[in-house]
């Protein structure tokens, strides 16, 4: 059965269209929205796919309002998935208080702890549930599909590569929080969802899957600003190192007087699609 999705806005953007879909996510139990650009060449042709993951706080909009892609998607010929970063409106007790718990932090993990389990399994949704939706309903290539995300959503695209050997060509990432039971803004959030078990967090930390990585070869871009605020919680030195004894090859590019912020990303974000262009 095809999921139905709603266009919920359409803008002309770089020959092709900006969009935003809703859907009634089975994962999360509730109505989601994502973003989508399609270029120009995919009104002629299927074409390769690239997923982005937000930070904290981030919906659908702010990587399309922000970071300037869509020029660089219109160029190479990628689709460009948006995907909202929790489910929301939930009626969950703590859901809306803060800013790294609850909406806005679905933080790309499956919450096994109540009442969090029955909504906040965000990388079922990415790595399953979306992925069926965007085959259904846009023209994509399927087997040429690769992922990027900004810090939450580094930490989520390096998740969803370790997790599924093949499924993503390439990865890039800004500021990823590479070793996430380090993270101090999210040990609250895994408590929650996961219990206070430390050694379940590990399956959600790339620090520990990249040890035990052995599919394809796999290329990671980082982009790393050093004036970041967060750098102190996102040990991108430390997960090379375990990257280069596991053999996935990286390149960790540190920006001199870079923040965390979008400026960073979009500054950087045309990079990010010559390197993906090796791959898809
Ligand atoms: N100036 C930013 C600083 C914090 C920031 O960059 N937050 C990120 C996500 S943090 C980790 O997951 C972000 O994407 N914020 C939304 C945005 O549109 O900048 C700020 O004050 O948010």
């Amino acid at each position: 059965m095809v999921t139905s999705v709603k266009e919920e806005s359409s803008s002309k953007c770089f020959n092709g269209y900006q969009k935003v879909f809703s859907h009634q996510s089975v994962e999360l139990n509730c109505k989601m929205r994502f973003a989508i650009y399609l270029p120009p060449q995919a009104e002629e042709r299927n074409c390769p796919l690239i997923y982005y993951l937000s930070g904290l706080t981030c919906n659908e909009q702010n990587f399309i309002q922000k970071a300037g892609a869509q020029r660089f998607a219109a160029q190479y010929g990628y689709i460009v998935v948006t995907p909202d970063t929790s489910p929301r409106g939930c009626g969950l007790s703590g859901e809306d208080e803060k800013w790294n718990v609850g909406s806005g932090a679905g933080l790309y993990v499956d919450a096994t702890e109540t009442p969090w389990n029955k909504h906040y399994r965000m990388y079922s949704y990415i790595t399953s549930e979306l992925p069926i939706i965007i085959e259904d309903n846009f023209p994509i290539i399927s087997d040429k599909v690769s992922i990027i995300g900004h810090s939450m959503g580094g930490h989520g695209a390096l998740l969803c590569a370790f997790r599924n050997p093949g499924k993503y060509k390439s990865v890039s990432t800004f500021a990823p929080v590479c070793n996430s039971q380090k993270c101090v803004p999210f040990k609250e959030a895994f408590d929650l969802y996961l219990g206070p078990n430390s050694e379940s967090h590990k399956e959600w930390n790339a620090m520990e899957l990249v040890k035990n990585y052995n599919g394809p070869p796999l290329c990671i871009l980082i982009d790393q600003g050093t004036e970041d605020e967060f750098l102190d919680q996102l040990y991108p030195t430390e997960f090379t190192e375990a990257c280069a004894e596991s053999r996935v090859s990286v390149i960790l590019n540190m920006r001199d007087g870079y923040d965390h912020g979008y400026y960073f990303v979009s500054t950087f974000i045309e990079e990010h699609f010559k390197f993906h262009s090796q791959f898809l």
